[in-house]
């Protein structure tokens, strides 16, 4: 038989996602709570990107910058910035269709936020900045890849990696691939979700027209 016993106050209590929030604040709150709280990589994201004909695809990359303060090509309006090779899959998805959506889910605090929206790729000086502040066997490792093309056998990329260290270790640092770059997603929709018990989850959504417009928000059914 079903249990039957009444919700407590706790499943019956309101929204914990306040009206009129501002949508970057409540992901800076969250975001924190992530470092705190999520074992590896709480700037882990799923990117989901697609063809120019429709045809979806995701993967995991991380967030590197974030906020009200990113500054998508002078749009204003705040972002939330990944860098990766711009010849891979991904890359061609993006050179297609510059939009994106990415997901967080930060299983032990049983919270999720979507967001979604257009892309603009950062400044070749932004690309650089960030390029050369990885450890230098990442710079390498990004350098010699051909991220997503077949590789015939590992010892192929292996040995490329080798002539890329040799190349540059003397000066420390290995140049910035062209096609190596970032790109920062300015978010038309925000939506928070956080557990409930018996599946009395709490959404709200946060949308606007444009970078430089208002947020609504709204609660959703779960
Ligand atoms: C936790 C995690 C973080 C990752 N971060 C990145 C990243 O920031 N940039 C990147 O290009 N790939 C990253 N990757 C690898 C991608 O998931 C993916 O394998 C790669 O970018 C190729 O994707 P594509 O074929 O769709 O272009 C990450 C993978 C994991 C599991
Ligand atoms: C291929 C690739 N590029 C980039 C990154 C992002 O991390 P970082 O820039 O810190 O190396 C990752 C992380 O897993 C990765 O796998």
């Amino acid at each position: 038989m079903s249990d039957t016993t009444p919700l407590d106050d706790a499943q019956l209590a309101d929204s914990v996602l306040p009206a009129g929030a501002d949508p970057f604040a409540l992901f800076e709150e969250w975001f924190a709570a992530a470092q705190v709280g999520e074992l590896n990589d709480p700037n882990a994201m799923a990117l989901a990107t697609a063809s120019a004909d429709g045809a979806p695809s995701v993967r995991m990359v991380l967030l590197k910058g974030h906020g009200a303060g990113e500054n998508p090509e002078g749009m204003g309006g705040g972002g939330f910035t990944f860098f990766t090779n711009a010849e891979s899959r991904k890359g061609e998805q993006i050179r297609a269709n510059m939009q994106a959506a990415l997901l967080f889910h930060w299983k032990s605090l049983r919270r999720q936020i979507r967001i979604e929206g257009p892309l603009v790729e950062v400044s070749p000086a932004r690309a650089d900045a960030y390029f050369h502040s990885r450890p230098y066997k990442s710079q390498v490792g990004s350098a010699a890849s051909d991220q997503s093309r077949p590789l015939a056998q590992r010892q192929e990329y292996l040995d490329r990696v080798q002539q890329v260290w040799a190349a540059h270790e003397g000066e420390g640092q290995v140049p910035r691939p062209a096609h190596w770059t970032g790109f920062t997603l300015s978010p038309r929709r925000i939506e928070f979700w956080i557990d409930r018990d018996n599946r009395l989850h709490d959404r709200r959504e946060f949308v606007r027209d444009g970078a430089d417009g208002e947020w609504a928000d709204t609660l959703l059914y779960p």
